[in-house]
């Protein structure tokens, strides 16, 4: 593989980079048929890794391998060099994983705020029962400060103004760009994108594309599924190209749009 391939440790002069992701030799059989074979991979903090791959690749079954959606037939997840392949997948998120899904996955009944108010539960609490019977003055002011939060990540997701409404009475484009408000609503460490700009208009994946930019500068490893091929190029450091459960190719966008077996099995 390339650049990316199965090393631990990069980094200068003794400074060791702990892969924020490291898949070592997946494979996911289901019965007779192979959906993941034997694929290895790292991500790095602050990198965006695009997984592109024709229906049926193995992309969905890798990121619910990553997630801890499903256990993998053989080989090993590693979470900022901790082995995480035997951890459920709410343990992953408290370290956090943060996942978002082809059909968004949202509080239907609760506003728009409620549901990433609801995601980041974390920053509220603190003095227990009494706090909260009582509302002390510590409690408020945390309150007020979730508040505060939510309305800036709804904000740069160009949700500010929907923020009362039912999550469940939104269109589809507008319910992904909730599902990543929750996802990054408390400052993930890797966020896995699963198929994002399906449904979403032109403004929308701009809006999508740019908070990816903003999260990779604060270090945070995304991971990105998604069958806009221009999408993925635009945004990524570096493409993973699965081909029936294997990786095809590796590199960056460039390398990737000129690779002979890539254009030949995908980008005709
Ligand atoms: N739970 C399952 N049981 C049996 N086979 C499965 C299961 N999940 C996935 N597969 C098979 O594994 C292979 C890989 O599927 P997967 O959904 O990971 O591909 P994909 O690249 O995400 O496809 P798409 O782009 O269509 O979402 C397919 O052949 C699929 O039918």
């Amino acid at each position: 593989m390339g650049v990316a391939a199965t090393s631990t440790d990069g980094g200068v002069a003794g400074v060791t980079t702990k892969p924020a992701l490291e898949v070592r030799h997946i494979t996911k059989r289901y019965g007779g048929l192979t959906a993941v074979s034997d694929v290895s991979l790292r991500v790095d903090p602050g990198e965006v890794c695009g997984f592109i791959g024709p229906n049926g690749a193995g992309k969905t079954t890798l990121f619910d391998i990553i997630s801890g959606l499903t256990p993998p037939t053989s080989g090993t997840v590693r979470l900022d060099g901790v082995d995480v392949t035997r951890q459920l997948p709410e343990r992953r998120t408290r370290s956090g994983v943060r996942r978002t899904f082809q059909r968004a996955q949202l509080y239907s009944r609760l506003s728009v705020e409620d549901n990433v108010l609801a995601a980041m539960e974390w920053r509220g609490g603190g003095g227990g029962l009494l706090a909260d019977l009582f509302a002390t003055p510590g409690r408020r002011r945390r309150e007020a400060e979730r508040r505060e939060h939510a309305l800036s990540v709804l904000t740069a997701c160009g949700l500010a103004d929907l923020r009362h409404k039912p999550a469940g009475s939104l269109p589809i484009g507008q319910a992904r760009l909730v599902e990543l408000a929750r996802a990054i609503a408390d400052q993930p460490r890797l966020l896995l994108l699963d198929e994002p700009t399906s449904g979403l208009s032109a403004h929308e994946t701009e809006l999508f594309g740019e908070q990816i930019q903003r999260l990779r500068t604060t270090g945070v490893a995304v991971v990105l599924v998604e069958h806009d091929v221009g999408f993925v190029m635009g945004q990524s450091d570096r493409v993973v190209v699965l081909n029936l459960g294997s990786v095809l190719a590796e590199g960056t966008p460039d390398e990737i749009q000129a690779h002979p077996a890539v254009r030949a099995a995908y980008l005709g």
